[in-house]
């Protein structure tokens, strides 16, 4: 069921949140051993929608009165465990809630469950998993894509209505491109990152994922907006629900050059096509603009975010809440809490980020890689000065096959190419299905000018109205 029909009958009372929560239980009963989506079911699930339904009863308007949510697993929950899928938080239950938590329970939304991803969101195919790897429910042979595989794939199979993920480099585009959802990555500031476990703390958003752009907007709505807690959130409020009502004749979309060029698969290049000629029946003016940086992207993004991350994980040496082995002094308890607690996609991270953090190497790395950054806004700057919007295929090929890329770590970084310079620059990203290839989903990225958010979310709306919208159908599980 798509959240705003599910708010729609809980609120004229032709279903209970109980019922609601007791449906998508059942489904994760059924479903979830084939699909691996989930990491933990929140016990608490049916009588937190009972209290949903008391609130409801005491006349409170909840803007997601019943609706389940599938939570990626680095977000944390108040007595819920989040593991990160790592071994080192096997056993970790937060005392509080992030803030996008705290605002879905005050909307009256239902935390279903915390949804499987690649230890500590290093990922892109979520194999990187303590936890076992998720399976996209369009072919289980395949990957969801990742990180946030577990939401994707949770969403795609209908093991929820919606979902949270993060998104440091593309983790929750290209797992909606895998697996045939919306996914979208705001501007940077635009959703609180308290309670979001730090992978790369300038670059992590966290984002959601819908089967429809306007379940997409209600969950915007609800999560983004300024928190106190997070001295990087933006004072913008969020208007996303408004946005779909809006008008997209006589906007102009750049088709980016280089992400179109080479390494594309067929399908790929054809859904670009479909979403291209939908539009421009719709009055969209299309021009072709030019990133030239867009070369460095990956490069820099794999050097900004391990250097962050090397830091940011040096807070898991098994003195205070991770995992911890046994040694002969504090040193060797540290090193092997972390060698044994990490696994190996972490551990390479880690050492490549320290790496390119020490003294000596600094300026040849981060700091060249920082100047890289500044290049690529440059260039997305220059773009938005000949459009409104730019577009390019979310990834350059459709979801690939479990174990295809793991011995290799640098052909899984590739498939992040056309994602990650969006992080880079701080601007929002939404990745919406725009057709498919074998069978499998593709899609189209939109890519918008920091805080205009909401123009992606009006392009997506008008894609969605003017196609008959299959694509947002429910994957098979097969
Ligand atoms: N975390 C992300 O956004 C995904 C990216 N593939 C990474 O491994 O860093």
């Amino acid at each position: 069921m798509h959240a705003h029909e599910i708010v729609r009958r809980v609120r004229a009372g032709e279903m209970s949140p109980v019922e609601v929560t007791r449906r998508y239980l059942e489904r994760v009963t059924d479903l979830n051993p084939k699909l691996n989506a989930y990491i933990t079911i929140n016990p608490e699930a049916l009588s937190e929608a009972e209290a949903v339904a008391e609130r409801m009863r005491q006349g409170e308007a909840l803007p997601l009165a019943g609706v389940p949510v599938a939570v990626k697993d680095n977000i944390v929950t108040r007595g819920l465990r989040t593991t990160c899928a790592s071994k080192s938080l096997e056993r970790f239950v937060p005392p509080y809630d992030a803030t996008v938590i705290q605002r879905l329970r005050e909307a009256g939304a239902v935390i279903l469950g915390k949804t499987n991803l690649d230890e500590f969101a290093m990922g892109s195919s979520c194999e990187y998993s303590h936890f076992g790897a998720t399976r996209n429910p369009w072919d289980l042979e395949r990957v969801p894509g990742g990180s946030s595989g577990g939401s994707a794939a949770a969403v795609a199979a209908d093991l929820a209505p919606v979902a949270l993920g993060s998104d440091t480099g593309g983790s929750v585009r290209q797992p909606a491109a895998f697996t045939g959802v919306l996914g979208f990555k705001p501007t940077y500031g635009r959703v609180s990152r308290y309670g979001l476990v730090a992978f790369a703390s300038s670059l992590d958003q966290i984002g959601p994922f819908a089967r429809s752009t306007r379940d997409l907007a209600l969950l915007m709505d609800v999560i983004a907006g300024p928190d106190p807690r997070d001295a990087t959130s933006l004072e913008v409020p969020p208007r996303f629900v408004e946005a779909l009502e809006a008008r997209v004749e006589g906007l102009t979309i750049g088709m980016v050059k280089e992400a179109l060029e080479a390494g594309n698969t067929p399908g790929v290049l054809e859904a670009v096509e479909r979403f291209r000629t939908v539009m421009e029946g719709l009055g969209v003016r299309f021009v072709e603009v030019s990133l030239p940086s867009l070369e460095y992207a990956l490069a820099a993004y794999y050097l900004v975010a391990t250097s962050e991350a090397s830091s940011n994980l040096a807070r898991y040496d098994g003195t205070l809440f991770s995992y911890r082995s046994e040694g002969e002094d504090l040193v060797e308890v540290m090193m092997r809490s972390r060698a044994e607690g990490f696994g190996p996609e972490v551990r390479r991270r880690v050492l490549m980020g320290t790496f390119a953090l020490s003294s000596g190497y600094y300026d040849a790395y981060y700091g060249k890689a920082l100047k890289a950054r500044r290049r690529i806004y440059q260039d997305f700057e220059a773009a938005f000065a000949q459009a409104d919007v730019l577009l390019t295929p979310t990834s350059p090929t459709p979801a690939f096959k479990l174990g295809e890329k793991t011995q290799d770590p640098l052909a899984m970084y590739l498939s992040d190419t056309n994602t990650v310079a969006v992080n880079l620059a701080g601007l929002p990203g939404l990745s919406l299905p725009a057709g498919n290839e074998d069978g499998l989903p593709v899609a189209v990225q939109l890519i918008g000018r920091a805080l205009e958010d909401e123009r992606l979310f009006t392009l997506s709306m008008a894609f969605e109205r003017a196609t008959d919208a299959a694509y947002l159908q429910v994957a098979p599980v097969a």
